[in-house]
């Protein structure tokens, strides 16, 4: 099987790379721009003719769309790149999928939801209420997918964090190290994601895939929740990893959201119900705690 994964030196597309070390398969790594010490074949995903061309002539089996526009303050100024890139482009790669009669794995958000008040985790078929730029171009992205008939699998999975890329958990860790005190929110609650561990969820959904090798259409196409177990806040996640690294000279305190300024409201209540992909493709998914230590750990490992 031939994959193509957009987006590959982002948080998720790195893990990718190390997930695509021990399968049969071959996997052709592109983004917008080279990253050091990774070989990367350049690809504008908003480029369609660049992407029907890269399909054809690589003969792609699957697509895994890890590449979006993830900034979520700055969504808010900036709606048209956001849109193309989060809504428009994941439509050429389902129809490029549709016509090579291939799989588009997509990963999508959290953020889908919130806009609604709610406490109980989010299910799949819930109806989307995104509160800001990001997550409603997200949902627009979906949606257009669905629209295609494309054989799809939608992974919406929330508060990514990676030893590769930027994310919240290294924003913590220079943040406690270097500040005497700290605000973090703690009325927003969801759940962090090993990015280590969605990769391999979507391995299981790729093994999946060449298992059926559907001739008329992928029996387990819809849309999927995938996050690592477990509940908590900005400020528990935060407390956590400062424990974690030994850093005890920042005094966390716990604030409200409208404490800590910011263009958009995000969701108050996005856990996510993860009962579908654990009963679909049989995964045991590791507690959120349990995976922050090893992708500390592996932080660790890389710095040395
Ligand atoms: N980060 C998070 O907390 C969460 C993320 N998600 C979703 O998970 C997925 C992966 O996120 P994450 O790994 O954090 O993303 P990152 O922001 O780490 O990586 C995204 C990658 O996409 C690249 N990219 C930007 N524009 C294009 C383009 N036109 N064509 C091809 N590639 C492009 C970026 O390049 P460059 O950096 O040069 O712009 C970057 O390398 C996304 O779909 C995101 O929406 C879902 C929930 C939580
Ligand atoms: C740095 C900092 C953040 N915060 C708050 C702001 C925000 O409410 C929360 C998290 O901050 P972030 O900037 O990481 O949040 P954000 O970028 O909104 O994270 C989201 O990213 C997108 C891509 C997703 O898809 C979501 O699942 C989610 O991970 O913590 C504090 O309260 N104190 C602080 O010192």
């Amino acid at each position: 099987m031939n994959i193509l994964v957009t987006g590959a030196n982002g948080q998720l597309g790195h893990e990718m790379r190390i997930i695509s070390k021990n399968t049969g398969y071959r996997f052709l790594f592109t983004d917008v721009v080279e990253a050091e010490g990774v070989e990367t074949t350049l690809l504008d995903m908003t480029d369609a003719d660049a992407v029907y061309g890269m399909v054809k002539k690589e003969k792609i089996d699957c697509i895994v769309n890890c590449a979006a526009y993830t900034n979520v303050d700055k969504a808010e100024s900036d709606v048209e790149l956001c849109r193309k890139l989060n809504a428009e482009a994941p439509r050429i790669l389902a129809e490029a999928m549709k016509e090579a009669g291939g799989l588009l794995v997509q990963v999508s958000t959290d953020y889908v939801f919130g806009g609604d008040p709610y406490n109980t985790p989010c299910r799949e078929e819930q109806k989307g209420t995104p509160t800001g730029v990001y997550g409603q171009t997200k949902l627009e992205g979906e949606q257009f997918i669905e629209a295609t008939g494309c054989d799809h699998v939608i992974l919406r999975t929330a508060w990514l964090y990676s030893e590769f890329g930027r994310n919240f958990v290294k924003t913590m860790l220079n943040l406690t190290a270097t500040k005497p005190a700290l605000n973090v929110v703690f009325d927003q609650a969801g759940t962090p994601t090993y990015a280590l561990d969605l990769a391999v969820a979507i391995k299981a959904v790729l093994d999946d895939y060449a298992a059926e090798h559907p001739k008329q259409g992928y029996s387990k196409t819809g849309i999927y929740h995938f996050s690592n177990e477990g509940v908590c806040s900005w400020y528990d996640f935060t407390k956590r990893i400062a424990e974690l690294a030994g850093n005890t000279g920042c005094d966390i305190q716990p604030c409200h959201s409208n404490e800590f300024p910011s263009p958009v409201t995000r969701p108050a209540y996005s856990v996510l119900d993860k009962t579908k992909i654990k009963q679909t493709f049989g995964l045991k998914i590791p507690y959120w705690t349990d995976s922050l230590k090893v992708c500390m750990a592996n932080m660790d490992t890389l710095k040395k």
